[in-house]
């Protein structure tokens, strides 16, 4: 079973191609790391793939009955973010938002969801802190863990690593890892990181505007010997 069907993809910003001609399925349960220099589309390709921008042509499907609010989605973090006064536990609760419909308040469910998620993530001991006092690997958990709770077995994350110390970089992969694996969850994760990419990733997808390459992990050409070109 397919998790994400994405045929003859492309988007342009201005009559500016970004992406063209994307063509991909991914099988459902697999982690698909996202790869290509700056500006080659890795984040056109996570919105097109939210939904937050339209392709100027091609189509994206979900499959396994899959809704974009089952999407868990880990935007870039750009830099600290040392203003937010929410405590731990009220960011990830929040990511159950787009499952409450019309209901004003948080049932039982949505806080089994948040508490199972803090404590996958590590931080059940942190939910009564501000988010801004942690530090940067602690706050990259907080967002996954609202990014689960908002997942209906679909994550997306914008990379997850970027600011994060070696030590806490590993931690991270480490549970994206375990949630894969253990949760059932297909993961899609753009990312610089290219020395981890063929031991984390089952997929991988390399982009430069154009696909360069899609296909499993233990078939990409390590971009050192130059990859040979295969969409
Ligand atoms: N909102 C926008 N309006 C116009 N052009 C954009 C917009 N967003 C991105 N672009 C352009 O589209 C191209 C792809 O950008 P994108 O952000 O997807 O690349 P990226 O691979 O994620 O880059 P990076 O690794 O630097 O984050 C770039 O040329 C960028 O300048």
């Amino acid at each position: 079973m397919a998790a994400f069907v994405c045929s003859g993809l492309s988007v342009t910003y201005g009559g500016r191609e970004a992406l063209s001609d994307i063509n991909f399925e991914l099988p459902a349960g697999a982690f698909l790391a996202v790869v290509g220099e700056n500006g080659s589309g890795k984040s056109t390709l996570i919105k097109a793939l939210l939904g937050l921008i339209k392709p100027s042509s091609g189509s994206i499907r979900l499959g396994g009955g899959l809704k974009k609010r089952d999407i868990g989605y880990l935007p870039q973090q750009r830099e600290a973010r040392n203003d937010f006064p929410a405590t731990v536990y009220e960011i990830v609760i929040s990511g159950r938002l787009a499952h409450i419909g019309l209901r004003p308040f948080y049932d039982r469910r949505d806080h089994r969801e948040a508490e199972k998620n803090l404590r996958l993530a590590g931080i059940w001991e942190l939910r009564t802190r501000a988010f801004r006092e942690l530090s940067g690997g602690q706050q990259q958990r907080t967002l996954l863990a609202r990014a689960l709770c908002a997942s209906g077995g679909l994550l997306l994350l914008d990379e997850p690593a970027t600011g994060l110390d070696a030590e806490a970089a590993e931690s991270m992969y480490a549970l994206l890892r375990e949630i894969n694996a253990n949760e059932k969850a297909t993961v899609i994760m753009v990312t610089h990181d290219l020395a981890r990419v063929p031991s984390l990733a089952s997929h991988i997808l390399e982009l430069s505007g154009g696909q360069k390459y899609f296909g499993e992990s233990a078939g990409w050409p390590s971009p050192g010997a130059g990859s040979g070109a295969n969409a």
